[in-house]
């Protein structure tokens, strides 16, 4: 995000693959060296489980022909399809070994972290404690906001009706298995522990999945 001359103005843009992106960083700050970066850490394991679900919703046809996540992940290098699918969604999680690039390039302060389950289930108050930091005006997102039990989300509040995203928003798929979160958990332990330190470290806040990942592994 960045203020440009007119200081009313605030630009935006986002994706779910800058992150990790080994370019991203040098040319963000090439171009908008004092922008505002928001980054939203979501457990690297439901992230990764997520990104399989977008693929397959994008018919994928390797993801599909793999079925589960789980062979994916078996997946060795010599089958090159396979394994880059498996990077691409082991990648982003790794929080730590990203953020190090970044901070190349933009100070600390430059960036605004949202633990993923609050943004969920508190999307009113992480707005408001976002629009704080960027120091846009006071807005009331929660007469703005509302939960829509259909969805399984919140969602825009307009005249009275729930406007939610799109289908390709918060879609509807079968909860992963225990013994596939467990894999997960354990390919991501040294990430989570590293970002458990670096928040620490910094005197940021962990979110609740953090705390549990890094009990769960103690
Ligand atoms: N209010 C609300 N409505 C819909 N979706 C919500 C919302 N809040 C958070 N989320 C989570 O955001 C995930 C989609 O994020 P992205 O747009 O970055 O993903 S993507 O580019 O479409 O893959 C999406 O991931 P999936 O649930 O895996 O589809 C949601 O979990």
């Amino acid at each position: 995000m960045s203020k440009f001359s007119n200081e009313t103005t605030v630009i935006f843009e986002k994706s779910a693959t800058y992150f990790d992106n080994p370019s991203a960083a040098r040319q963000a700050a090439a171009m908008v060296p004092h922008a505002k970066l928001v980054i939203i850490l979501q457990n690297p394991t439901q992230r990764a489980y997520s990104w399989f679900q977008h693929l397959i919703a994008h018919k994928d046809p390797i993801a599909l022909s793999s079925e589960s996540l789980d062979v994916i992940l078996n997946a060795t290098s010599s089958e090159s399809a396979k394994f880059k699918i498996r990077q691409r969604c082991l990648s982003g999680g790794r929080y730590v070994h990203h953020l190090d690039k970044w901070l190349e390039h933009f100070s600390l302060q430059q960036i605004h972290f949202i633990d993923s389950d609050e943004l969920r289930n508190e999307p009113a108050k992480v707005l408001s404690s976002l629009s704080k930091w960027l120091d846009l005006p006071e807005f009331p997102f929660e007469t703005h906001i509302r939960f829509s039990p259909s969805k399984g989300f919140h969602c825009r509040l307009i005249n009275g009706k729930t406007k939610c995203l799109g289908e390709s928003k918060g879609r509807k798929y079968s909860e992963m298995s225990q013994e596939l979160r467990l894999k997960l958990d354990e390919i991501f332990a040294l990430d989570n522990s590293a970002l458990f330190k670096f928040l620490r470290k910094n005197r940021l806040k962990i979110p609740d999945w953090l705390e549990e990942a890094v009990r769960i592994t103690v």
